[in-house]
């Protein structure tokens, strides 16, 4: 059996009092790719927002490699090895790729260095001295991985890394992706393309009004198309 990396126990959160996560049981093994799927507005978003320390928690716990991270600050979540790509791929769109990618460094000791970004993703090294808002979406995705990972995640959360973004430039971030797999980062992945959480996903978890209502492994979930319609509301 693998490591628990990420373990989330009974969280609950929302906004202004309501209730959004309802008791959300979820855990990552260290090394592993889990697929977190659902429809849109059942929680995912406010999920890794919670995990993150972005958001903070009614009640729950979150333990990473065993520390309790419950209701703690963004920048201690991220001491303890968890780096967020948030939907929408946040970058600073006044500074050049080098000048995002330094800001992430800054401070940060690790194996992740501009230099190695840069090997992960050429196409960043090429457009190194362009602004931020003159980068394509998927160079924009290429930007915000390279940032988050600069700061030497064990964990990434990657928020709908495929949104807005066409088919030729999904398969380029999944080939990134892959490569991050194959080196053992683990991560929780949040999609709406089907096609790309099975390609990276080991094992797939559905949410459903702030549930988890389903986990198993991505092969088994595949298998029985009729359940995985149901899950997901399509069909
Ligand atoms: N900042 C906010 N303030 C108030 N309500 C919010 C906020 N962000 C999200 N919500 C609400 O919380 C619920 C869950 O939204 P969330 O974004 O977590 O879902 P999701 O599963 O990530 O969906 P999507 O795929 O559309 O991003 C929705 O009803 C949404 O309207």
């Amino acid at each position: 059996m693998s490591q628990t990396l990420l373990s989330v126990r009974d969280l609950r959160a929302g906004y202004a009092g309501t209730t959004v996560l309802d008791g959300v049981d979820l855990s990552v093994p260290a090394g592993a790719v889990l697929a977190l799927l659902g429809r849109n507005g059942a929680g995912k978003s406010t999920f890794v927002h919670t995990v993150m320390g972005m958001l903070k928690p009614y009640g729950g716990s979150v333990t990473v490699a065993g520390v309790e991270l419950a209701g703690a600050p963004a920048h201690r979540v991220a001491r303890h090895g968890v780096a967020i790509v948030p939907q929408g791929r946040r970058v600073f769109a006044p500074l050049t790729v080098e000048e995002n990618l330094r800001i992430a460094a800054r401070r940060r000791t690790g194996e992740w260095t501009v230099p190695r970004v840069y090997e992960l993703m050429p196409r960043l090294a090429e457009r190194h001295a362009n602004r931020g808002d003159q980068l394509s979406g998927g160079e924009q995705q290429m930007l915000a991985i390279g940032r988050a990972l600069l700061g030497n995640p064990r964990l990434l959360l990657l928020d709908e890394p495929s949104d807005g973004l066409a088919p030729a430039v999904v398969d380029q971030v999944a080939g990134v992706l892959g490569t991050l797999r194959e080196q053992g980062l683990a991560t929780l992945l949040v999609e709406q393309n089907l096609h790309l959480a099975f390609q990276l996903a080991g094992e797939v978890a559905v949410m459903r009004k702030g549930r988890i209502v389903h986990r198993s492994s991505t092969v088994d979930f595949r298998r029985d198309e009729r359940q995985a319609r149901a899950l997901l509301g399509v069909g």
